[in-house]
């Protein structure tokens, strides 16, 4: 289209859909069904999704997770949505090194941003936890640290076996986080941040984290801080879940920590993650954190919530932030309601529960305009 033509219609975002394996299917599925329902109910904008059939089996028959131009094809979109990979059938490490890692380090998804709340009509299966009290944010380190990729095996297959897998940490990948959850606090109500490590054992990259957080500090002066070594941070996450905000950790200390999180907020189903370039040089990627679930996939129970809530936030992510209210509100009034997946003591399948958020989505939406 030559330049000075001005695009007539609603606005169109272009999806990269990457199901993967188990679950991760039947979410991606769903999530774009209510996405789908989200553009028609608006009508001020609709997206044009490309599914790529990535995963597991595919491996197994071609050899390959993604082709050798793979991450220039996703370089087009404006958004990625992932469902999960890993199947019990392909090393794990293989599965992951094959598809999500590649993906967020070469698409520059240095931030993986994971909120945690217990939404309307759950409950934490900490006695007593209000929905008031329990409402993170937890930025991850997406690039670097135990997730690097550094090290490797020698004398494999004896008893000389020697493997080690080495953490790296750089001043510039600490900086960029640090700062991203530095605002990212200041942007809550609370504006208090967590500062995740384990500098008392780990002695060199740990403590480089902790001397950056402290050095950014300042340029923030409205977000009080505190430091918190991750081993005691699992037992004040389940105690004391009202005494913090905004949370910062490494790669891996933020995997474990947001599984927990997703636990305590009612049901790793609900989760959602962002994987962001915050440049915006290239798409993110919106995906639940949980994985492919081999033990319930193919099923049809897996709750959507957390592929949802994800959408939701890939949907305020491309600049519909109407839209993605009105979806997050959607979800709510769901689970309100009482139309839930067993994981959430409900008895509806994943099914019933798109198509009850579906149904929501036309309600608020002509309520709302
Ligand atoms: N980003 C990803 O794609 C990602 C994330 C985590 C795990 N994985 C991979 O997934 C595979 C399985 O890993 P795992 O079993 O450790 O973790 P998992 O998250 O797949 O499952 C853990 C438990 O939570 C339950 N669960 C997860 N999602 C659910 C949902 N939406 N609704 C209801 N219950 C749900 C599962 O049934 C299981 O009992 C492995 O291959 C792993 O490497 C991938
Ligand atoms: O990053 C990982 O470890 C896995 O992809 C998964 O566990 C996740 O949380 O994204
Ligand atoms: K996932
Ligand atoms: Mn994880």
């Amino acid at each position: 289209m030559p330049s000075h033509i001005r695009e007539i219609g609603p606005k169109i975002h272009r999806i990269a859909c990457i199901p993967g394996d188990g679950i991760g299917v039947d979410i991606t599925e769903a999530a774009i069904q209510v996405l789908k329902a989200l553009a028609k109910a608006t009508g001020t904008f609709s997206f044009d999704f490309t599914t790529f059939d990535w995963s597991s089996t595919n491996y197994l028959e071609r050899g390959w997770y993604m082709p050798p131009d793979g991450l220039s094809q996703l370089k087009k979109f404006d958004a990625i949505y992932f469902g999960a990979v890993g199947w019990p059938d392909v090393p794990d490490h293989i599965s992951l090194w094959g598809l999500i890692l590649p993906i967020r380090k070469a698409l520059n998804q240095y931030v993986n941003v994971r909120p945690t709340r217990i939404l309307q009509g759950t409950k934490s299966p900490l006695e007593g936890c209000k929905r008031e009290d329990l409402d993170w944010l937890i930025i991850r380190e997406n690039s670097e640290g135990e997730y690097s990729g550094q090290g490797g095996t020698s004398h494999e297959d004896s008893e000389h076996t020697v493997a080690t897998e080495v953490s790296i940490f750089t001043r510039v990948a600490i900086e960029r986080i640090m700062h991203f959850a530095f605002k990212a606090a200041q942007s809550r109500p609370r504006k208090h941040l967590t500062m995740v490590t384990k500098s008392n054992a780990q002695r060199h990259g740990m403590v480089l984290w902790d001397k950056i957080f402290y050095e950014i500090a300042p340029s923030y002066p409205d977000v009080k801080t505190e430091k918190m070594l991750v081993d005691a941070m699992t037992v004040r996450m389940v105690l004391n879940p009202k005494s913090m905000d905004t949370i910062v950790a490494t790669n891996l200390h933020a995997d474990i920590l947001t599984d927990l999180a997703a636990a305590l907020s009612g049901s790793i189903g609900i989760a959602p993650s962002s994987n962001l370039d915050p440049t915006r040089k290239n798409p993110s990627m919106f995906e639940p954190i949980h994985g492919s679930a081999p033990d319930i996939a193919g099923k049809g129970i897996a709750n959507p919530v957390g592929a949802f809530w994800s959408a939701a936030e890939m949907v305020r992510w491309v600049g519909e932030e109407k839209a993605a209210d009105a979806l997050m509100k959607a979800v709510e009034a769901v689970t309100a309601r009482g139309v839930k997946t067993k994981d959430l003591g409900g008895s509806e399948d994943t099914n019933g529960v798109t198509e009850a958020v579906c149904r929501e989505l036309e309600a608020i939406v002509t309520e709302g305009a």
